[in-house]
């Protein structure tokens, strides 16, 4: 058996960077430099970590590791590196890793500075109460200025940046300074041995030959193979099969005490079973109290998934169940439009994680669906004192019945070089955002904004990449529900509402926004052999009008009649585009119209 490990010979860590800062090439040098991974392996070593990424779509554990360190003071630490997701729409697993680790390494870039995620993620390693070491990287780029970078660190962050580390991730320059620094700078964990079992759920996935891994730091108590544990917030109790650490392989280990951080399989059936925040404690003598901060998880934005193809229900049904068996906060139900047909409302943490679902469906599962729109979650405060979740515009209940209409507001962060701020602004302003803060750091400019989420939603992030070329980075957290003037937009085509195209809008909006959806509207439907009405309305009070004109001649009248080849390769191409099509009453609506006709041009 192995000695125990002293806590005082454990430092604990996760690395926060803004993306292509070189989070995962540090992370791999300071594996390969402790000869975690023999050199040879670690090509391989690599390759895999990438496949688990492209396996899970997102990064989220590849780069959890347990290093051991001999450090200049002649003793041996060991070393724990908790990879944590870099985006936004994964802030409540965030701000757990976060709680699972006493430090942080802060990587920045020193050609180019601290950028919006930078800020988001260092802000919860200060609020988890980390000591942070500033780490610039890239030193080796002609155009790095560390010393520039040291002062926008303490400008912006408010950091004392002065014992920053240079180093160069990719040359392996300053990286045993690195290492140094984690154990002399970084505190030791705390924690009870003798005390009952606490450890926090830290994050878990499916492996194709353990089932559901679970990934653990033990705050107080000791874990051993054979236990059964109680998860304390699901209640479910289970024996732990296997108990391991990760270097980055799993190496089994007979027990896990306070401050270590390692996973366990323990015939859990689903991910879905697992909680993200939850405490677990032994079934018998178990702790009274859970760890604070639990949140179960929470989708923030709603859109409907259909198959183009209505013969596709069912398979769509089984890869959607399929995908939320991993997924605790991917959400679905089945609802039925009368323009789409049978298909699902499904709800997500943000738009990433909706982009990486839809993708999936679509790559893994052959799948061509139809998005609707993404909504928000508005609160419905009715006359009776209710309060109701509205996750679909379309079913707004008659507004006698609703006394006021709340949406989710975020606190948005954008940093921008100043030549695009204007532009920034005028964005903003445009989304109905207020202003909350304005401050320059060099040449580039940070503004943060109180925003309707739902106006975030949509198209926002690809309008700020546009406006500014690329150089603007943009983060956020949602901060409160908030009153406003909302109403419920329904678009009619041939006088038939479609309910795919409805929407929430602010009063004073819904003029321009109706006027320009039935306009994209026109541009979007093809002519028929009839005149098509397309209206905007709020209730029964049309807001904005256009009318299709009828097609004077069918596709195939410029034949003459004579070439059979050329018109049935007319007819054909019509029918190809048709498979596209949704039938509406007698209306055929392209697909491409319930997306295109949200978008908002300036
Ligand atoms: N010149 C130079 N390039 C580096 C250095 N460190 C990382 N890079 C490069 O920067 C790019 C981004 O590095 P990653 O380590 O993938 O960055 P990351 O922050 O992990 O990015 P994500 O995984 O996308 O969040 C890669 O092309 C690296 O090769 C460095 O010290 N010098």
């Amino acid at each position: 058996m192995r000695a125990m490990t002293q806590l005082d010979q454990i430092r604990n860590f996760s690395i926060v960077a803004h993306i292509d800062h070189g989070k995962s090439t540090l992370a791999d040098r300071l594996i390969q430099m402790t000869g975690t991974v023999a050199e040879r392996d670690m090509k391989a070593q690599l390759l895999d970590s990438m496949d688990i990424e492209r396996e899970r779509g997102i990064t989220i554990k590849a780069n959890t590791v347990r290093i051991e360190y001999p450090a200049k003071d002649g003793r041996t630490y060991i070393l724990n590196l908790i990879d944590t997701p870099g985006h936004v729409d994964f802030a409540y697993e965030v701000s757990r890793s976060m709680r699972a680790v006493e430090g942080s390494l802060l990587v920045v870039d020193a050609s180019q500075g601290v950028e919006a995620q930078t800020l988001a993620n260092v802000y919860q390693a200060i609020d988890a109460g980390h000591e942070i070491v500033p780490v610039l990287n890239k030193i080796d780029l002609p155009a790095a200025d560390p010393d520039r970078v040291k002062e926008n660190i303490e400008d912006v962050i408010g950091l004392d940046a002065s014992d920053a580390i240079p180093i160069s991730a990719k040359t392996g320059l300053g990286i045993p300074d690195v290492l140094e620094a984690i154990v002399t700078r970084l505190p030791a964990p705390k924690g009870d041995r003798e005390a009952p079992l606490k450890a926090m759920l830290v994050d878990s996935w499916y492996d194709a030959y353990l089932g559901v891994v679970v990934m653990i730091r033990v705050m107080d108590g000791v874990i051993r193979k054979g236990d059964r544990v109680r998860m304390m917030q699901t209640n479910a109790v289970y024996g732990i099969d296997k108990l391991a650490v990760l270097k980055p392989q799993m190496v089994d280990i007979p027990e896990l005490g306070p401050g270590e951080i390692g996973i366990f399989t323990a015939s859990i059936k689903q991910v879905r079973d697992t909680r993200v925040g939850d405490t677990i404690t032994h079934e018998r003598k178990g702790c009274e109290v859970p760890l604070p901060g639990f949140k179960p998880a929470q989708p923030v934005v709603f859109c409907g998934l259909f198959p183009v193809d209505a013969n596709d229900f069912e398979a769509l049904r089984d890869a959607i169940e399929k995908l939320a068996l991993n997924d605790a906060s991917f959400s679905y139900e089945m609802e039925t439009s009368a323009a789409l047909g049978f298909g699902f409302r499904c709800g997500f943490l943000g738009l990433l994680h909706l982009e990486v679902i839809r993708d999936r469906l679509e790559r893994e599962y052959d799948l061509d669906l139809i998005t609707t729109a993404p909504s928000v979650v508005f609160k419905l405060h009715m006359k009776d004192g209710e309060v109701r979740d509205l996750h679909n515009p379309a079913d707004m209940p008659d507004l006698t019945y609703v006394d006021h209409i709340e949406e989710p507001r975020i606190k948005a962060t954008i940093m921008v070089p100043d030549e695009y701020l204007g532009d920034i602004l005028k964005l903003c302003q445009d989304r109905r955002g207020i202003q909350l803060n304005l401050t320059y750091a060099g040449n580039r400019a940070m503004v943060e904004y109180d925003l309707p989420l739902a106006e975030v939603v949509f198209d926002f992030y690809d309008r700020l990449k546009s406006v500014t070329k690329g150089y603007a980075s943009f983060d956020y957290v949602i901060s409160e529900y908030r009153e406003d003037h909302l109403v419920k937009m329904s678009i009619l085509v041939n006088e038939e509402p479609v309910d795919a195209l409805s929407m929430m809008v602010h009063r004073d909006r819904a003029e321009s926004r109706g006027r320009a959806m039935v306009e994209k509207l026109k541009e979007l439907i093809p002519r028929h052999m009839f005149k098509i009405p397309i209206q905007a309305a709020i209730g029964a009070r049309v807001i904005a009008r256009e009318t299709l004109s009828a097609m004077r001649k069918d596709v195939t009248a410029k034949c003459y009649g004579g070439d059979a080849t050329r018109k049935r390769k007319l007819l054909d191409k019509q029918k190809a585009g048709k498979k596209r099509m949704r039938q509406f009453g007698k209306v055929e609506i392209p697909q491409e119209a319930f997306i295109s006709a949200l978008k908002m041009d300036g």
